[in-house]
């Protein structure tokens, strides 16, 4: 696993900025290099900014989305097109405004979809769509970025500090029933899910998330800081702004 590094910005507006521009040229590079694109999202507040972020500088480069596979760290287990699921406002910032194959972007089921209201059903859904798009390579596709925004407990995607789902190391996709964030209900990519991905990138802004950050950097057990255990392959990077980082 990678060393981590630290990007700092001044503020979350220009973090969101700075994530997006490295996001869009990394998304052009490994589809360049590979003829193709995995890349996991994220919810949460400055996950969304990015992503609305990501529109922009993604036209500003001219970046070619048909070879660009979208999919989710984590997601609210919620009806489809309810306002609080990640997919809904990730399509509201970004997916309903680029040209991507439809059948590239992998949502999480929802909690009315064709499972029904089964949280295990919809992991094992997802862990099969994984499965397929990781042809052979392993449970899920080793995704060229994996963004993951950080809890003031020091969470990350919906792997929460003392629930027994940090510790899994056998499934690629589980789901949360008591989550401490709402909804309680979640699907989450485990840490050797994540850890598959060729780069983590960890985006944090405000003070609340000082401490997370700190405990991410110093790699404590992830038991209570499961932020610590989000490492890519290649490479893990902090985005920050400066209240985010001003404990390290
Ligand atoms: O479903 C979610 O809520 C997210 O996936 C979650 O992991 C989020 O990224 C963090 O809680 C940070 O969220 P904020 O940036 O809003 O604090």
């Amino acid at each position: 696993m990678s060393e981590p590094e630290v990007v700092r910005r001044p503020d979350g507006e220009e973090l969101a900025a700075a994530v997006a521009d490295e996001l869009a040229r990394t998304i052009r590079s490994a589809v360049a290099d590979r003829g193709v694109a995995h890349v996991a999202l994220t919810g949460g507040g400055i996950g969304i900014r990015t992503l609305a972020e990501l529109r922009g500088a993604a036209e500003r480069i001219g970046l070619d989305w048909s070879g660009v596979h979208l999919w989710w760290g984590d997601e609210r287990f919620l009806p489809d097109k309810d306002g609080e699921r990640n997919e809904t406002q990730a399509c509201e910032a970004l997916i309903d405004h680029i040209d991507i194959p439809s059948h590239q972007v992998h949502p999480i089921p929802a909690s009315d979809g064709a499972d029904g209201d089964e949280v295990e059903h919809a992991a094992t859904r997802y862990s099969r769509e994984l499965a397929v798009a990781a042809r052979g390579e392993g449970p899920v596709p080793s995704f060229d970025v994996c963004l993951l925004g950080v809890g003031p407990d020091a969470h990350v995607a919906s792997l929460f500090p003392g629930l027994p789902q940090v510790h899994d190391d056998e499934a690629a996709v589980v789901g949360v029933y008591d989550a401490p964030k709402p909804p309680p209900r979640r699907v989450t990519l485990t840490l050797p899910s994540i850890r598959a991905s060729r780069r983590v990138w960890l985006i944090a802004s405000g003070e609340g998330k000082a401490e997370a950050v700190r405990l991410g950097l110093v790699g404590g057990p992830v038991e209570e800081a499961p932020v610590a255990g989000a490492r890519g392959r290649e490479s893990t990077v902090f985005w920050l702004d400066e209240d985010a980082a001003s404990r390290i």
